[in-house]
């Protein structure tokens, strides 16, 4: 009788160290899963060295700035298009400023590494990492006493949203709450200037679009998100006393764009013989975008952030009444989709494949156009480009960089 016991224990001791053995290789298996699982960005960006650290203060050194009160700018989304654009008009003009992005696969990320390379001649660090890691922000505002945000980075798009709610409600809301968090927190508080969008006016037809006029009829979740970022940024210049700034950019094109928008998609499809689809509305209604040009709205930003008062919170607490603004920046020139196909084929010398179609119930709208004159009263805005004119400058811009790709890629 005792061989058998003294089996069974033995045999109960296997058992119970091959469980204790099984249990410790799921857990490390659950841990190694997990760590795989978050964001590569994330991931290289807790623990950050020394190195990283002198490259994060280094670029947010002012260089050349003739005041004694040099511009710090925190510029989130810094390799997306706007983002790109105003970090160079910054950098160029002297302020200090650092980047942050996620490098997020929406679209080519190759071309955002592109954006960034440039960034990186003129001195601009642009950390990798995303505006909802708190920690990382926290980090940031721990090395740098950022005088101004300049938050850029956003989910854009307005089909998109569609296909992936929840990017939207990730970067435009859950990623907003973060940057306001940390700058409400930060000692001194920066002042905030941020990217809404004419999709706010909705379903309005009311033109031209005007800040006093109604945004409660979103006809996308992208625009829904942007507005609840209006509203939210609200909450946070009453609470928290922070200076906030919105900026409601209308159809935004240029070289460095973003290749999940109309004007760059038709491009490509015109080269390639394909054909491009062109929406109508109903009764053949005309389409219609009030394109603006880049380099206005690089100004519009800049001047923003020159105007842009001071924050009246410390730590935390709000001390006064703080500024909160929203200004339209457009180009005050509707110019419809069709004749934005037109002007392609001009400079493509390619004549394109068009497919006119009903516009299919997809968040757009059929018309935007811009009422600048607060801007232009408050900032100077004054938007010089016309489509023909940015349209030049965004074909010679991707002639050449697809060139040079498609040189890369061959080799
Ligand atoms: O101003 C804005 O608020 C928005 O501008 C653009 O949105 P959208 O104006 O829709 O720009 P595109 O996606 O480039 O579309 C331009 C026009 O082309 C039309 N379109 C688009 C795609 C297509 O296949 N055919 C077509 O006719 C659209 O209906 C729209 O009228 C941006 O994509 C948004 O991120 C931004 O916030």
């Amino acid at each position: 009788m005792d061989k058998p016991l003294y089996m069974s224990r033995t045999f109960r001791y296997l058992l119970s160290s091959t469980k204790l053995l099984f249990w410790a290789l799921l857990f490390l298996s659950l841990i190694l899963f997990c760590s795989l699982q978050s964001p590569p960005s994330s991931r290289r960006n807790l623990g950050h060295g020394p190195d990283w650290e002198d490259l994060v203060i280094q670029s947010a050194r002012p260089k050349s700035r003739a005041s004694d009160q040099p511009r710090i700018v925190l510029v989130t989304g810094a390799a997306g298009f706007v983002g790109t654009h105003v970090a160079a008009a910054l950098r160029r003009r002297g302020d200090g400023l650092v980047g942050i992005d996620n490098f997020n696969a929406y679209y080519s990320p190759s071309l955002k590494r592109a954006r960034t390379q440039l960034l990186k001649q003129a001195g601009v660090f642009v950390v990798e990492g995303d505006i909802n890691n708190s920690t990382l922000l926290t980090k940031l505002f721990g090395l740098v006493k950022f005088t101004h945000v300049m938050h850029l980075a956003a989910q854009a798009g307005v089909r998109y949203a569609m296909k992936n709610p929840a990017s939207y409600v990730h970067s435009n809301i859950a990623g907003l709450v973060s940057v306001l968090e940390v700058c409400k927190s930060a000692d001194p508080q920066p002042a905030i200037i941020w990217a809404s969008s004419s999709s706010v006016y909705g379903l309005n037809t009311k033109i031209p679009f005007s800040e006093k006029d109604r945004t409660d009829q979103p006809s996308s979740l992208y625009a829904a998100t942007k507005k609840a970022g209006e509203e939210i940024a609200h909450t946070y210049n009453h609470i928290y006393g922070l200076s906030i700034t919105g900026l409601r950019f209308f159809t935004v094109y240029g070289p460095w764009g973003r290749p999940d928008m109309a004007y760059f998609f038709f491009t490509k499809d015109i080269l390639k013989g394909k054909p491009v689809t062109i929406f109508e509305g109903s009764k053949h209604a005309t389409v219609a975008r009030d394109f603006t040009y880049i380099d206005d709205i690089v100004k519009g930003c800049l001047a923003a952030l020159d105007t842009a008062k001071r924050s009246t919170g410390s730590g935390g607490k709000k001390m006064g009444p703080a500024q909160f603004r929203v200004f339209n920046l457009g180009n005050t020139s509707p110019e419809p989709v069709s004749k934005l196909v037109s002007i392609l084929e001009k400079l493509l010398k390619v004549k394109a494949k068009r497919s006119v179609l009903p516009m299919p119930a997809n968040g757009d709208v059929l018309y935007t156009h811009a009422n600048i004159s607060l801007a232009q009263k408050e900032l100077g805005y004054k938007p010089k480009t016309d489509l023909q004119t940015g349209l030049k400058k965004f074909v010679s811009w991707y002639l050449d960089y697809y060139s040079q790709q498609g040189k890369k890629s061959a080799v």
